[in-house]
């Protein structure tokens, strides 16, 4: 797959390196969940079909970052992690357009002439309640008129789960929730935040559980404060473990932004400046202010056991 960055309006220079005939499914698709994949999947398909390339095209930063909607609490799939997953798809190639204000009131019209006409779209795949252009006055039934007929639109149903619509914002409200079982029903996959092993306070160890603490890269979405089961990537290799999501209120009276600290079953190495995918498979508890550190140790023990039993019920699932 190839990653080609696009700006709003298209030079000729990007034109002549991009247009062809090609399949291209286009949306914010934050969080690359199931009802992503059903669009994606089926431009993939058509483009099988037709011996035709297939594209995505996704906008970066996030509409809702850019115009400072109160809503937005950070990337469920942050531009590199979309990369990972959409490539596993067969995707050819992701446009990643450049989302500001300028572009935010680019007209339907606009959009469509000055920018999906020009790659020679051949045809658009959309979901049912695609928005698109200023103030998201476009939709899909706009399309094939807009291009004046000559580029297809094909429309995806609803994906639907227990009869509700598969959304990135119910994904977000269900981790903020602590709702890790729905958020990867609806993801398809176990949720995931990345980033690199920092120095932390260094208390770990004399716990007897040392923690790598996680300095996400990007601003992904957070869970609720606490414990999680963890399945964690590092360097292609698979490891269990347990982390905690918070600001550790037995140490500290003065909230902070969270901190991510996994302890990793049976290792022993060194990790820091690694770089970790932590995937949480299930969430324990949340996070609390005890008394005294030997309760805080006892808690912990028994987190690890929990999380164990719950990474190894996982698998037999
Ligand atoms: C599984 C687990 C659960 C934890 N739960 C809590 C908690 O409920 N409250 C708290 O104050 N700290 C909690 N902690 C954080 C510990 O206080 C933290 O690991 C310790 O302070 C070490 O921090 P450091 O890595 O910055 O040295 C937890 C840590 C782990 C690994
Ligand atoms: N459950 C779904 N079934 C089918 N298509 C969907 C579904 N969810 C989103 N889409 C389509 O995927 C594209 C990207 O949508 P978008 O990222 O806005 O989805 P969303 O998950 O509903 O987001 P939000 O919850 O933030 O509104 C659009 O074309 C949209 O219609």
């Amino acid at each position: 797959m190839e990653t080609i960055n696009l700006t709003y309006p298209l030079t000729d220079e990007i034109i002549s390196k991009v247009a062809k005939p090609q399949i291209l499914a286009i949306g914010q698709f934050d969080g690359l969940h199931l009802g992503h994949a059903s669009v994606i999947e089926s431009a993939v398909r058509l483009a099988g079909q037709t011996g035709l390339p297939s594209a995505v095209m996704t906008f970066h930063p996030h509409p809702k970052e850019v115009m400072k909607k109160g809503d937005y609490e950070g990337y469920l799939t942050p531009p590199e992690e979309k990369e990972r997953i959409l490539r596993g798809m067969g995707v050819d190639y992701l446009y990643i357009v450049e989302f500001n204000d300028a572009f935010s009131r680019v007209s339907p019209q606009n959009f469509v002439c000055g920018m999906l006409v020009p790659l020679r779209i051949h045809t658009a795949v959309v979901g049912f309640d695609f928005r698109f252009g200023y103030r998201g006055e476009g939709h899909a039934g706009m399309l094939r008129e807009l291009s004046e007929n000559t580029m297809d639109v094909l429309t995806v149903p609803p994906y639907l789960i227990d009869g509700e619509k598969v959304s990135s914002s119910g994904i977000r409200k269900a981790l903020q929730e602590g709702d890790i079982q729905l958020a990867n029903r609806w993801l398809g996959r176990p949720y995931s935040v990345k980033g690199m092993v920092m120095h932390g306070e260094k208390r770990g160890r004399q716990l007897g559980f040392p923690t790598a603490n996680l300095q996400p890269g990007e601003h992904y979405v957070l869970p609720i404060k606490g414990v999680f089961a963890v399945r964690v990537d590092c360097e292609g290799n698979t490891l269990e473990g347990v982390m905690n999501v918070g600001v550790k209120p037995t140490f500290h009276d003065q909230a902070t932004r969270p901190n991510l600290e996994v302890h990793l079953f049976d290792f022993d190495g060194n990790l820091y400046d690694k770089s970790l995918r932590v995937e949480l498979i299930d969430f324990i508890r949340e996070e609390r202010k005890f008394g005294g550190i030997d309760e805080l140790i006892a808690q912990i023990a028994k987190d690890a056991e929990t999380a164990k039993q719950r990474l190894k019920s996982a698998v037999a699932e």
